[in-house]
């Protein structure tokens, strides 16, 4: 019933006006699924490779689809990814581009489900998954790639970890979004926003630091559950091989400097969480990391993991981190991203479901975070694009999708 019959591909625009890749997926008994590549600004040295979508959509045409096309079933992701996979032949979807990869991959999960009547998250969690849903991390204040003239840390991120549902967090992220905005206008504090829409200030990484905690304290009072926040260093684009070291607006910090600075602001604002606080390649600055502030917060790999098994692997043995973001993109198919999540649980790590800064209205990640039991879920506090998976995890969470 959910064999393949048809696979369209087109260019679409993403939230920053670039083209990526839509894909539709049709089957014999009439599903249909429509999935669509997000793409990153601070991508990962080990990400699989994105191709410029005309490029991506040429090549998935001439040597993805006559291995799907009538060959494979929608609701068989596994064959559906190895199928890409295949199609593809290199380790990192240089050939067919990890976009087209991504956009299929996606789109059949949905063309799988449609087929089954149930919503994409019961299709690839079972009936057995457990009843947990993830705690939306919110950007708030940001910088780095995303923002000219901003913070040097990426992304101050709002999390709602007392909030007694994913509707009341949600809530939560968007208050905290407002409440700094009032905060920045008492202090005559312009400011635009950066690409996941968190206020992109001319402050100083330590005003942010400021600013945030006064928000989630305010915002934590009039919701009545606790609200603390947490990190995305995005270490890899402060690191300079030059300079060996990070470097700062106010400086170059060594990487003990670094691993201490992170200490210390877990300490100072109990940091819960912690992304790429260190370089990509610097597995044993992260395990030295992890054993000063591990048991305190989530020290989490994204450019250091690239949602990829062999790297995570590395990882655990090194006793880097005890989380893995996880961007489906970034790997090229969901079930390399569910690998990635299971490897994650049976060795104690967290997962973190995420968006990419260059985002579409595709929602496929709300349910794989559902799905999957994952306990966190990164995807921006406010803008369409955003507020598309937000409001898509409101409406599973009220079984009213
Ligand atoms: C979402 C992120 O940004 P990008 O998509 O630019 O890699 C990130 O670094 O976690
Ligand atoms: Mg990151």
């Amino acid at each position: 019933m959910t064999l393949i019959t048809d696979i369209r591909l087109r260019r679409v625009l993403d939230s920053r006006g670039n083209a990526t890749v839509e894909a539709d997926v049709l089957t014999e008994s009439g599903g249909f699924g429509r999935g669509k590549a997000p793409s990153g600004a601070s991508t990962g040295e080990y990400e699989a490779i994105e191709l410029p979508a005309q490029e991506a959509i040429a090549n998935a045409r001439d040597d993805a689809l006559p291995r799907l096309v009538g060959e494979v079933h929608a609701g068989n992701q596994r064959d559906v990814d190895a199928a890409l996979r295949a199609a593809d032949g290199s380790d990192d979807f240089s050939e067919i581009g990890a976009n087209s990869a991504v956009a299929i991959s996606m789109a059949a999960a949905k063309a799988g489900a449609d087929v089954l009547g149930a919503p994409l998250f019961q299709h690839l969690g079972g009936t057995f998954r457990g009843n947990e849903y993830p705690t939306p991390l919110g950007n708030i204040i940001g910088g780095g790639e995303h923002a000219a003239d901003a913070t040097n840390i990426q992304e101050f991120l709002a999390a709602p970890v007392g909030a007694p549902s994913v509707e009341d967090a949600v809530f939560a992220n968007a208050a905290v979004h407002q409440e700094v905005h009032d905060i920045l206008a008492e202090r005559d504090l312009p400011a635009g926003k950066g690409d996941e829409g968190a206020w992109a200030p001319s402050v100083s990484d330590d005003e942010a630091f400021e600013i945030m905690e006064e928000a989630v304290e305010t915002v934590a009072d009039d919701f009545g559950f606790a609200i603390t926040f947490g990190l995305d260093v995005a270490g890899a684009e402060l690191y300079d091989d030059e300079e060996d070291g990070y470097v700062y607006d106010d400086g170059v910090k060594s990487t003990e400097e670094q691993i201490e600075y992170i200490a210390e602001k877990v300490e100072e604002y109990d940091l819960v969480y912690v992304e790429d606080p260190l370089d990509e390649n610097d597995y044993e600055a992260f395990a030295d990391l992890t054993d000063r502030v591990g048991d305190q917060t989530l020290v989490c790999g994204d450019d250091l993991f690239v949602t990829n098994v062999e790297r995570l692997e590395a990882g655990i043995a090194a006793g880097a981190g005890n989380s893995i973001l996880i961007k489906p993109n970034q790997i090229g198919t969901l079930t390399d991203a569910v690998d990635a999540i299971e490897l994650a649980t049976r060795n104690g790590y967290e997962s973190v479901v995420s968006h990419r800064s260059g985002e579409t209205e595709d929602t496929t990640i709300a349910h794989l975070a559902v799905a999957t039991d994952a306990p966190f879920i990164k995807t921006g506090a406010v803008g369409g694009e955003r507020t598309a998976k937000l409001n898509e995890l409101i409406r599973i969470e009220d079984n009213a999708v």
